[in-house]
């Protein structure tokens, strides 16, 4: 099968790969999430979360059998140890799951959505890197206003990603989400013209 000429899009917690990824997706491009990847393999009757709660106990899971994820959270960014525990278990579960959606989807080319599109090698899965970039101060801000969370919880998640430096030096194509939405959507437009070009080009 042809391989579809794919965009990976990143950035840290907070950034703002959702609003850009939506603005994308209206344009009609097909955006692959890693984060609803992630929670597709460990949904209940799937192996990984048998693992899960085999690893973590009983109490990691709610009384639906669904994953306690607010606790699981807090377990593994409190302990790195367990952070990589859970990783080398789930990712390659989710890069499977992404090669799936990438190779279902149709649309001029494809966007995969990813928080840790370099950290994790998904890289390796596209053509270009895009990363939605803002002052790290401000993407605490706004992460913490969303998830009505502790701001000590979101640095110590973002602890766990790369720096902005490290990803804006990995940066073929860069959003700058330091303001308001409309600019966001101006530059997403002007990125989507070129990347038809490029995915035209390669066909
Ligand atoms: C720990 C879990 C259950 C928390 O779930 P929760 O619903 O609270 O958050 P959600 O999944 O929406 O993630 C929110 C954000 O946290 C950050 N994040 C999640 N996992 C990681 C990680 N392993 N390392 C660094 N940052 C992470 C990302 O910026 C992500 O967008 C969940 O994040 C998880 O299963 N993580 C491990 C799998 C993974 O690495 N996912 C990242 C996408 S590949
Ligand atoms: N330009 C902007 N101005 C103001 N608020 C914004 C802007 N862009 C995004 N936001 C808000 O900031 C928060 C984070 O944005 P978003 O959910 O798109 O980030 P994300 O990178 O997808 O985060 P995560 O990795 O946690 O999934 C959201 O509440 C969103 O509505």
């Amino acid at each position: 099968m042809e391989a579809v000429f794919t965009v990976g899009l990143t950035g840290g917690i907070g950034s703002g790969k959702s609003a850009a990824a939506g603005c994308f997706r209206a344009l009609g491009v097909n955006v692959v999430d890693a984060d609803w990847a992630a929670r597709v393999v460990v949904q209940p009757g799937q192996p990984a979360l048998e693992k899960i709660a085999g690893h973590f106990g009983a109490g990691i899971l709610l009384d639906s059998g669904e994953l306690d994820r607010a606790k699981l959270r807090q377990r593994i960014f409190e302990d790195s140890d367990e952070r990589r525990w859970l990783e080398n278990l789930l990712h390659p579960l989710i890069r499977e799951e992404i090669l799936r959606a990438l190779q279902n989807g149709t649309g001029p080319y494809g966007i995969l959505e990813s928080p840790l599109l370099i950290e994790s090698g998904q890289y390796k899965l596209v053509n270009r890197i895009c990363v939605v970039d803002l002052p790290e101060e401000l993407q605490v801000q706004r992460a913490s206003e969303r998830d009505r969370n502790d701001p000590a919880q979101i640095r110590k998640i973002m602890a766990a990603q790369l720096s902005r430096n490290e990803r804006l030096a990995k940066a073929d194509d860069v959003l700058d989400n330091s303001g308001p939405p409309e600019k966001l959507k101006t530059q997403v437009e002007s990125l989507h013209r070129k990347y038809l070009q490029m995915a035209q080009a390669q066909r």
